[in-house]
């Protein structure tokens, strides 16, 4: 595939393998020889079974871990330049927020950190808090969180800076039906603006219903890239999406 750095992300040839074991000899293929591109604009899903490599393919996109081989660009800049890192909002699939802060707390700390200040950093934190439901509980020690509400902070702080690209890492888990519908709202509204949104999800209606473009990832390699469209052509086979999506894991894993 010919390299495309005009696309939101692109990774071409991108392998990652983990050092495992005591000394570190034995080494876990994460992903292997990945080329993939999200275009600008588009709302792109990531699917794939367990350990398929989606989470590192996401790390190695946010410079969190660094490839073994292959590039990767971010908004057109190689992922080394870490400038365009501030035009990127991630919603962790496991927040690690520290639990002795409040909500609060939390969204002017990380906001401060993407370099907003003053009255923008107040406005941005009172319009994310109350726009995530909890303005009320914003003065709390997010130790008295629910799961929900923590998925909830989480994808407040990824949106605080008004990012260009939003990456989301399993955003539905713990969410209640009114936390789906926000989440809806938010990915509407960005495709809207003409951003750009990247997510990683088990959920298939949230897949079904946002994306436009999905890349199926099984034991580390591309199984399927396409439009939603292509990947639903062919559905009289399969009466859902579910079965479809199975028989692309089993036929990738069996060769
Ligand atoms: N830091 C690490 N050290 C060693 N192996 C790792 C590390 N991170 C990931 N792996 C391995 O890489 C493979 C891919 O993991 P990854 O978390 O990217 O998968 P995933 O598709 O996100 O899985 P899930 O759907 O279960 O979250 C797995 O075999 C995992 O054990």
């Amino acid at each position: 595939m010919e390299r495309n750095v005009n696309c939101a992300v692109h990774w071409e040839h991108v392998s990652k393998f983990y050092p495992v074991g005591p000394t570190g000899w034995r080494r876990v293929t994460a992903v292997e020889d990945i080329t993939l591109s999200v275009p600008y604009g588009s709302v792109f899903g990531l699917i794939g079974p367990n350990r398929a490599g989606k989470t590192t393919l996401l790390k190695l996109l946010l410079s969190l871990t660094y490839p073994s081989a292959g590039q990767i660009y971010r908004l057109g800049r190689p992922a080394h330049d870490i400038h365009t890192l501030s035009r990127v909002g991630y919603m962790h699939e496991n927040h690690a927020f520290p639990y002795y802060l409040t909500a609060s707390e939390i969204l002017y700390l990380y906001g401060g950190l993407t370099g907003l200040a003053g009255a923008e950093l107040r406005r941005r934190v009172e319009e994310e808090l109350r726009r995530v439901g909890l303005a009320d509980r914003q003065h709390e020690a997010i130790r008295t969180y629910s799961k929900g509400m923590l998925q909830r902070l989480g994808l407040a702080q990824a949106l605080l800076a008004e990012p260009e690209l939003l990456v989301l890492d399993e955003p539905t888990e713990g969410l209640d039906l009114a936390g789906r519908q926000l989440l809806r709202q938010v990915v509407t509204a960005m495709r809207q603006q003409g951003k750009t949104v990247l997510m990683v999800s088990h959920t298939l209606a949230e897949i079904e219903q946002l994306c436009d473009r999905v890349a199926v990832l099984v034991a580390g390699r591309l199984a399927f890239t396409g439009t939603m469209a292509e990947l639903q052509s062919n559905h009289l086979e399969y009466d859902t999406l579910e079965k479809k999506l199975m028989a692309i894991y089993e036929q990738r894993i069996a060769i």
